[in-house]
């Protein structure tokens, strides 16, 4: 599949099809409310961009604004280079697939694949060749024949993506597409996104969810939205390892969040614990307050008040415990604040009650700027 850009007229074929997509200054608005705000993001070709974040975001608004569903009310919206804003749906070389699958119930499978074949005006001749290819991509190549009633919705939801797939997209849209699925089927159809990914390796996909594992497994970058704003980007590793807000830290992964203040010598104080973290904030002047972000792995319990070499401790007294699996969390209170721990290969738990130690190194850390509120921009990192 080539990348290469149509004239401003130009409807995407098998041989001009366009990829990547960007965000220009983007905001839709319904009367008084915004519901996105100014949006600048781009998906480059053969990236997998999750937008992640809570209900009623803007993630939607977002998708449904490349596959022009939703007139932006400012700013740009490009494919390929080439300015969409006012193309129509069907002009754009955009293949969509939604929660619900959306088949038509009586049409059979291959002539839904060829349904949208059809409305771009595919020439005739090419078209049981396209549908048979995107069936055989999804595993759904014995299925032709029947009706989407007599399928299950993980089969109804490959035939949506062969539908999808059938127009030979530059640019895959697909709106939290495993919601309606059980978590096995789930996890069955995750690993073959990313399979059909590697098939079609100059496609932009550009995938909704509020799900931080369906992000984390298939997206080469994560794009964070709350509030109608985009609060961070970055691959799934930056995001989880350098947050940049609080929000991102709690959305992206667990994290304790510790309230702190500048001590001085390069020190943070929480509560009476005095602590270090990898860096601190460029020009942070003493009682400064920031946020100590801490995942909870990065936490292990140290012998009763000692920490061991060059590590942070907290002491505390343990106010829950809950068998995982392969860990423990232990819920520990700290001066009043829960702090939350999985610890591994633990025989013997602490009891609740118990007054416990627990270490983590400073390079396990990251400062946040201090507040709930996500709006103000990270501190400068020295
Ligand atoms: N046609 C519309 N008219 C008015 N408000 C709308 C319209 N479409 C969406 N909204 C509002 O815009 C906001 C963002 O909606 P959007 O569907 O983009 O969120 P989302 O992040 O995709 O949420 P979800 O995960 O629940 O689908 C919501 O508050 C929603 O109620």
């Amino acid at each position: 599949m080539s990348t290469e850009p149509g004239g401003p007229e130009a409807v995407p074929t098998s041989r001009a099809v366009r990829s990547g997509i960007r965000f220009d200054h983007v905001s839709v608005r319904y009367g008084d409310l915004t519901v996105l705000d100014a949006l600048d993001l781009t998906v480059e070709p053969g990236e997998v961009l999750a937008l992640l974040g809570p209900s009623g975001s803007g993630k939607t608004t977002a998708l449904r604004a490349v596959a022009g569903f939703v007139r932006p009310s400012g700013g740009r919206v490009l494919i390929g280079g080439q300015d969409v804003t006012d193309l129509p749906p069907h002009r754009r070389g955009i293949g969509m697939v939604v929660q619900q699958y959306a088949l038509f119930p009586h049409l059979r499978v291959d002539q839904n694949v060829a349904f949208g074949l059809k409305a771009q005006r595919s020439p005739r001749a090419g078209i049981p060749g396209r549908v048979a290819e995107a069936l055989e991509m999804t595993g759904m190549a014995g299925y032709a024949r029947r009706y989407p009633r007599e399928l299950s919705g993980g089969q109804q939801q490959r035939v949506a993506i062969a539908r999808a797939l059938a127009i030979r997209p530059g640019v895959l849209l697909l709106d939290e597409p495993l919601s309606a699925l059980d978590a096995q089927l789930r996890s069955g159809m995750l690993a073959e996104l990313a399979r059909l990914h590697r098939e079609l390796p100059d496609v932009s996909i550009l995938y909704v969810t509020h799900d931080q594992i369906e992000a984390l497994t298939l997206a080469d970058r994560i794009a964070v939205m709350d509030k109608a704003r985009l609060q961070d980007c970055g691959t799934p590793q930056d995001l989880y390892r350098r947050p940049r807000t609080e929000f991102t830290a709690s959305f992206v992964g667990s994290a304790n969040l510790l309230p702190v203040r500048v001590a001085g010598e390069g020190a943070l104080r929480f509560g009476d614990a005095v602590v270090r973290a990898a860096e601190l904030p460029k020009g942070a002047v003493e009682g400064a307050e920031a946020t100590m972000c801490v995942r909870p792995h990065a936490l292990r319990l140290a012998a009763e008040g000692a920490a061991g070499g060059a590590a942070n401790a907290l002491r505390g007294t343990v106010t829950g415990v809950q068998w995982r699996g392969s860990t423990h969390r232990l819920l520990v209170d700290s001066g009043g604040h829960e702090i939350r721990a999985d610890v591994g290969d633990l025989r013997q738990p602490p009891a609740v009650g118990a007054t416990v130690t627990l270490a983590f190194d400073p390079e396990d850390t990251v400062l946040l700027p201090a507040g709930v509120g996500t709006e103000r921009p990270l501190l400068e990192r020295v």
